[in-house]
């Protein structure tokens, strides 16, 4: 065998340029061992003997592609009946068509160019029938003229590398799929026919455990008739279930070599006989931390036991499949967190839009309608305030699994937040049942007695109730027609359920009518202070005044803060409006002192949102620099309400008040629920009796019992305690007996303009 071989490169790495730099070393190596043999037929003899013990493919083509020489590796895998050389054979005796047609073509070119085809990847079945790849380099072969006279061909076999290469692209494409969020049933199939794939004759399928971690549920398995699948979803797990049940319920793998005789099968294998499977190995699928996800399963329909090599790639397999749950069990549990609140598991707010916004839709298909209540549970706060927030959250959670059991599955029940919930019906009702009877029954599920923490009691609701298409023909209307419903359902006492009326709507629309003209009221200067004074009962003195919000209203004339702060609470105006009223506040005391009258404090009015309000402190602390007023001639009065709502925030916000050196006051005290432990964290310098307890004094025993409690109450925690609302002296001489340090009312001086006020603070001593 002669062959030019010099114009390759001689590059070692090279697998290909390795394989003929060894086949010429064999050459050399013969020449050396047999110097001597003279003959020129027994030294192609010996260098056929050693090209023989080459495990590669060697060969030599003539012009015509016809083997002229082959080695023993080529012969052998191609070993037909009666074949014994390849010898005047081509490659369309031993390939079929198409193969042995690509073969031609590439030698063929190699002979008509004289250049050699090096690293080339070809598929070919042997004849034993296994696929196998090559990799394979064939050169032309010159005679002393320099003509092509044929070629040398060498073949690597590189199945396994092949094999391991298609197994890490499918790794990579699995974990690229899981890291794309590709549905389950994808990632599954595609793992199943990867393994499939890589080993012979089996057909796999993965089953994942339920969430009750007792049934096994269908993930996969796209080889396996549906039928039979179908036949196995929701079957329990146990301890002789098949292969995959007993697998799943011992947490380790089952290798069952013949169906028709293991005990595991015993109670199955009739079920499993018409697919003809005899052999079923099933390994459990875990999660990072060892639970038992599913099982991954491969059937042969022969008896016998998996490789090694098998086994491996099942482990890979599990693997896989456990990150694949994994990854989706947590990217459902974020998205239930977006879309539920967490206290209750109810569907959220961000979840209503949708749903009523699919639910209209459903109506419209179906020519039908729905219906939206807004559910507001009555003084919900008492519960918190009274008995702690664990207790409401253990009420709420109470309450909303009960609203939940009263509606069927199609209809929702939402969490807002707080104790504001939605519920949803959705389509036509039941013969003989209407959505009030539905409403009313989630109505009195809620009013059910509750227990909780050995205390039983009860809590009422307020619905206000919207229905598509009568009273909104979207999402937005419906909503803010079910509110309206709802507040006015409050407003006519609670513990009631109340239909949106054209009434409603036309209260709404004012509503929003009268938000514009505060808004308008404010930018327009129609907003204006009264003050009030407060006397020491001691020395006569006036040392305070409560500054006191009016609105001049260009047509409906005065108009009193009660008429006006709850719509600016609830609109959330009162945010520039209580800036306003600070400011002012401030800077007209200011300008008392400035015209040379003793100093006195003003006490402004807080209301809650302002004071939860994350910058407030700052805000007061800039009103107080704006006006140059010293905070200690700065009060701020916090209803009881208001302080209970968040206690332990409310005493945070008034130590960071009292750093500032403002003095702080509980308004209408009496009237909330503040217990003794709280206030005594509060760090305020006086109580106000409510109006409600003076009024009546002193012939009201129980108001004037009231009034003395609080008195005791406020001087035993070293606080000074002032009574609003005095309007005569007989209330005055009561409550100085009493020992009340302060007093303000009518009897003193309505609220007046600050020039009125000026003149009072004039005179010496009342
Ligand atoms: N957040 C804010 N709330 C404010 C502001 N200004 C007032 N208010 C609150 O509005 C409520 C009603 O106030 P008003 O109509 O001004 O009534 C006050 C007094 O006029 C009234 N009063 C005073 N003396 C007497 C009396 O002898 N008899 C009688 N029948 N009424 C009297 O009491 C009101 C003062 O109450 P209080 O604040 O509790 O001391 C009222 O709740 C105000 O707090 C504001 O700027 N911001």
């Amino acid at each position: 065998m002669s062959t030019k071989l010099s114009h390759l490169g001689n590059d070692e790495a090279d697998p290909t340029a390795r394989l003929i730099s060894a086949s010429q070393r064999l050459i050399s190596e013969a020449a050396r061992l047999f110097p001597l043999a003279s003959a020129q037929s027994e030294r192609t003899i010996w260098l056929e003997a050693m090209i023989d013990e080459v495990p590669d493919y060697l060969y030599f083509k003539d012009r015509n592609s016809r083997f002229v020489v082959a080695n023993r590796a080529i012969v052998n895998d191609n070993r037909r009946e009666g074949l014994e050389s390849l010898e005047g054979l081509s490659d369309f005796d031993i390939h079929p068509e198409h193969v042995a047609r690509g073969f031609f073509e590439t030698e063929q070119e190699i002979i008509r160019t004289g250049r050699a085809m090096l690293d080339m990847e070809e598929l070919i079945r042997d004849s034993a029938g296994r696929l196998k790849w090559l990799l394979t380099s064939k050169l032309p072969v010159r005679n002393g003229e320099g003509e092509v006279i044929g070629l040398v061909g060498i073949a690597r076999d590189i199945t396994e590398r092949k094999r391991s290469e298609s197994l890490h692209v499918g790794q990579a494409h699995l974990l690229k799929m899981i890291a794309l969020g590709a549905p389950l049933v994808e990632v599954f199939s595609s793992l199943i026919l990867l393994i499939e794939a890589h080993v012979p004759d089996v057909l796999g399928s993965i089953l994942m455990l339920a969430p009750d971690g007792k049934r096994m549920l269908s993930g996969a398995a796209p080889s396996l008739d549906p039928a039979y699948s179908a036949l196995i979803d929701g079957v329990e797990i146990g301890p002789k279930v098949g292969s995959c049940g007993t697998a799943m319920w011992r947490g380790e793998p089952v290798i069952v070599s013949d169906i028709q005789t293991d005990p595991l099968w015993e109670d199955f294998k009739a079920l499993v006989a018409p697919y003809g499977f005899r052999a079923c190995w099933s390994s459990p699928i875990r999660s990072y931390q060892g639970k038992v996800l599913g099982s991954f399963a491969l059937y042969a329909k022969s008896a016998g036991e998996p490789t090694a090599e098998c086994m491996k790639l099942v482990g890979m397999a599990t693997h896989i499949a456990g990150i694949a749950i994994e990854r989706k069990e947590a990217e459902d549990s974020i998205q239930f967190m977006a879309h539920h609140d967490t206290l209750t598991g109810l569907p959220n707010r961000s979840m209503l839009d949708e749903r009523v916004a699919s639910a209209i839709e459903a109506a419209d298909e179906c020519g039908g309608g729905m219906t939206l209540a807004f559910l507001d549970l009555d003084n919900f706060k008492l519960v918190n305030d009274s008995l702690g927030h664990h207790a409401g959250d253990e009420l709420l959670k109470i309450v909303a699994a009960r609203m939940q059991n009263c509606v069927r599955a199609s209809d929702s029940i939402v969490r807002l937040g707080g104790d504001e919930f939605v519920v949803l019906i959705n389509g036509a009702m039941r013969k003989g049942e209407s959505v009030e009877d539905r409403l009313r029954a989630v109505r009195e599920a809620v009013a059910e007695p509750v227990v909780i923490e050995g205390r039983s009691f009860q809590i009422t609701c307020s619905m206000g109730v919207a229905a598509y298409p009568e009273h909104g023909r979207n999402a937005t209307e419906l909503m803010a027609r079910a509110d309206a419903a709802m507040y006015r359902a409050k407003e006519i006492g609670r513990d009631a359920m109340q239909v949106f009326t054209a009434e409603l709507a036309n209260r709404a629309h004012e509503k929003l009518e009268r938000q514009e003209e505060l808004r308008r009221a404010l930018a327009q200067g129609e907003l204006f202070l009264q003050y009030q004074p407060q006397m020491d009962l001691a020395t006569g003195r006036i040392f305070a005044v409560e500054a006191l919000i009016r609105w001049r209203h260009p047509e409906r004339g005065l108009i009193g803060p009660g008429d006006f702060i709850p719509l600016a609470e609830e609109t959330g105006l009162i945010g520039p409006i209580g800036d306003w009223t600070l400011r002012a506040a401030c800077r007209q005391n200011k300008a008392w002192q400035e015209s040379g009258l003793p100093p006195i404090v003003v006490s402004v009015n807080v209301s809650a949102r302002q004071f939860q309000e994350k910058d407030w402190v700052e805000r007061v602390a800039a009103a107080l620099a704006e006006s140059g007023l010293e905070a200690r001639y700065l009060e701020l009065e916090l209803t009881e309400s208001l302080i209970m709502q968040d206690v332990q925030q409310a005493v945070e916000t008034m130590h960071r008040l009292e750093k500032l050196g403002v003095h702080l006051a509980i308004d209408d005290f009496g009237t909330g629920y503040s217990s003794l432990a709280s206030l005594k964290r509060f760090p305020v310098g006086r109580l106000k009796i409510d109006r409600s307890f003076v009024q009546d004094l002193p012939d009201d025993g129980d108001d004037a019992a009231i009034a003395r409690a609080v008195i005791s109450l406020a001087h035993t925690l070293q606080l000074r305690v002032i009574a609003e609302g005095v309007e005569t002296r007989e209330q005055i001489d009561f409550l100085r007996e009493a020992g009340c340090d302060e007093i303000q009312g009518y009897y003193l001086s309505r609220p007046i303009d600050a020039r009125a006020l000026q003149a009072i603070l004039c005179i010496p001593n009342l």
